[in-house]
């Protein structure tokens, strides 16, 4: 049986509007994040998606509210549950950090301490934001690991991290993540390391858990096989902007913007088993020297001079939003 996410009005659980977060550099202003809006609701996982460089990982660390100089956030709004938090007090922050907002990264060594158990670094991060009694802590520690699938969670609780397999220490990351019970969780290409048979159970397990506690997700990758069978909802970032957003089955079945196309184009599948893929012609544009207008515009083959203005976000087929002069309106055989 499939679940579906409760689409609501309630407010958002997150809400990004027109967010700028920029780089002061030496050479110039590195524009990662140019005019990015997102939205998520309880329970509902959106895919974050485009290659190398785009600005997903920054997209997700303003919103934790951890850009470092010489970045800032330079412009737009971040709400949390309608709260806005660019401008917050760090102390807000640090607080809604672990508890309320949780991240998991690629590496699950960034979470893990390697020299201590896995029960002891699971009941710390609920002791720093919650007084329970030990036991209590462990109860709930063993709770999250079984959430997240892992087999025997008492004797796993005992091990110290270099005991276990690379997708068991993901899950254990992700375990932790959902310790104190977060609104939202930001997952920064958690299973692009592991192996696809791992990362199909981890995915399965995620959208479970989603749907059941009504925790909202972001989910970072450049890979689009992945959310298209994860995500509700699927944002196309490509240099420091969305260009195409909307509901998962309408972005891969119907994508508007020729980058989406290309990337599902790129996607194998058994019909292109044994062929040669169809690449995105050329490469991702320095953020330091983008091209005048559309910054896909250099690699499409749809480009007039007409893209020589910066597309704004359109509404599009379907209910989509869509930054592109020329919006494609070809259904994916
Ligand atoms: N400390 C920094 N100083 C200057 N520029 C930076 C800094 N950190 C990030 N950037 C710029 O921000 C851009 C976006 O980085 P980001 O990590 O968000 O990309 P991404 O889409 O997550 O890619 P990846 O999948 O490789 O992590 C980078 O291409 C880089 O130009």
């Amino acid at each position: 049986m499939t679940m579906e996410p409760k689409m609501s009005n309630a407010t958002p659980v997150l809400e990004v509007q027109g967010l700028q977060t920029h780089f002061f550099t030496h050479g110039g202003v590195v524009k990662a994040v140019d005019g990015v809006d997102l939205k998520v609701h309880a329970g509902e996982i959106l895919g974050l998606v485009g290659e190398s460089g785009s600005g997903k990982s920054i997209t997700g660390f303003s919103v934790i509210g951890l850009i470092d100089a010489p970045g800032r956030i330079a412009g737009g709004s971040i709400r949390y549950l309608g709260e806005e938090l660019v401008g917050a007090t760090e102390q807000r922050l640090q607080k809604l950090r672990g508890k309320e907002i949780a991240m998991i990264f690629q590496d699950p060594m960034m979470t893990l301490n390697p020299v201590l158990r896995v029960d002891t670094q699971m009941v710390e991060a609920i002791h720093a934001h919650e007084k329970v009694s030990a036991k209590a802590a462990l109860a709930r520690a063993r709770d999250a690991l079984a959430m997240v699938g892992i087999p025997s969670p008492e004797e796993r609780l005992q091990t110290y991290p270099h005991q276990l397999s690379g997708g068991m220490r993901q899950r254990v990351a992700i375990a932790i993540a959902l310790l104190n019970r977060p609104k939202l969780i930001i997952a920064d290409e958690p299973t692009t390391a592991l192996d696809v048979t791992i990362q199909a159970q981890i995915l399965y397990e995620v959208q479970k858990l989603c749907r059941e506690t009504g925790t909202a997700m972001i989910w970072i990758t450049h890979d689009l096989a992945v959310v298209s069978g994860l995500a509700d909802r699927i944002a196309v970032m490509y240099a420091g902007r969305i260009v195409e957003s909307g509901a998962t089955a309408d972005v891969i079945r119907a994508p508007s913007h020729p980058y989406t196309r290309g990337l599902i184009d790129s996607i194998p599948t058994r019909a292109t088993h044994g062929t040669l893929l169809r690449q995105i012609p050329g490469m991702t544009p320095s953020l330091l020297h983008l091209p005048q207008g559309c910054a896909f515009r250099p690699r499409c083959s749809h480009a007039t001079d007409t893209c020589l203005a910066v597309p704004q976000p359109e509404p599009a087929a379907f209910g989509k939003t869509v930054r592109c002069w020329h919006q494609l309106t070809a259904v994916v055989a």
